[in-house]
């Protein structure tokens, strides 16, 4: 199972995560906007389409720059896990598929609960934040 996901990162250098909702696997963790990609997706084209359904916002695939990957188990299934940085994108980010929603620097990053996939992206993002 493919993944992509996206570290947003505004010009304070904070970093958006959302929190799964009731009802998910992995639920009441905070994880990265995204989601699994479709057959026939390319990943950049599945992560604009994740970023426009859970957060309302466009992003241009062109903006989505490889940061680094994960593998592990998820839902029964072998997963890799792509995550991106996007620093560019139109429109607010609104909570539309997640419990909330929070702009967080990279220590903060670090104190909260994430699926184990993502335990290690917050060293990855702090070195494209500093
Ligand atoms: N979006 C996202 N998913 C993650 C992260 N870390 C991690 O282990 N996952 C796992 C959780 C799920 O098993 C899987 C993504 O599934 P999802 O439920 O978010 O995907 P989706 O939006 O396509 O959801 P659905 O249509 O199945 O409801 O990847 C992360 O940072 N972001």
């Amino acid at each position: 199972m493919l993944v992509v996901a996206a570290a947003l990162i505004d010009a304070d250098a904070r970093v958006l995560v959302q929190q799964r909702p009731p009802g998910k696997a992995l639920s009441g963790l905070w994880e990265y906007p995204g989601g699994k990609v479709e057959p026939g997706e390319t990943p950049e084209a599945a992560l604009v389409r994740e970023l426009a359904e859970e957060l309302g916002i466009a992003v241009a695939p062109g903006d989505l720059v490889p940061v680094t990957f994960a593998t592990g188990p998820a839902d029964a299934r072998e997963m890799i896990l792509l995550l991106y940085a996007c620093r560019r994108w139109q429109g607010v980010p609104q909570m539309l598929d997640a419990a909330a929603l929070a702009w967080c620097d990279v220590a903060e990053l670090k104190t909260l609960p994430m699926p184990p996939a993502d335990v290690r992206f917050a060293e990855a993002i702090a070195a494209l934040c500093l």
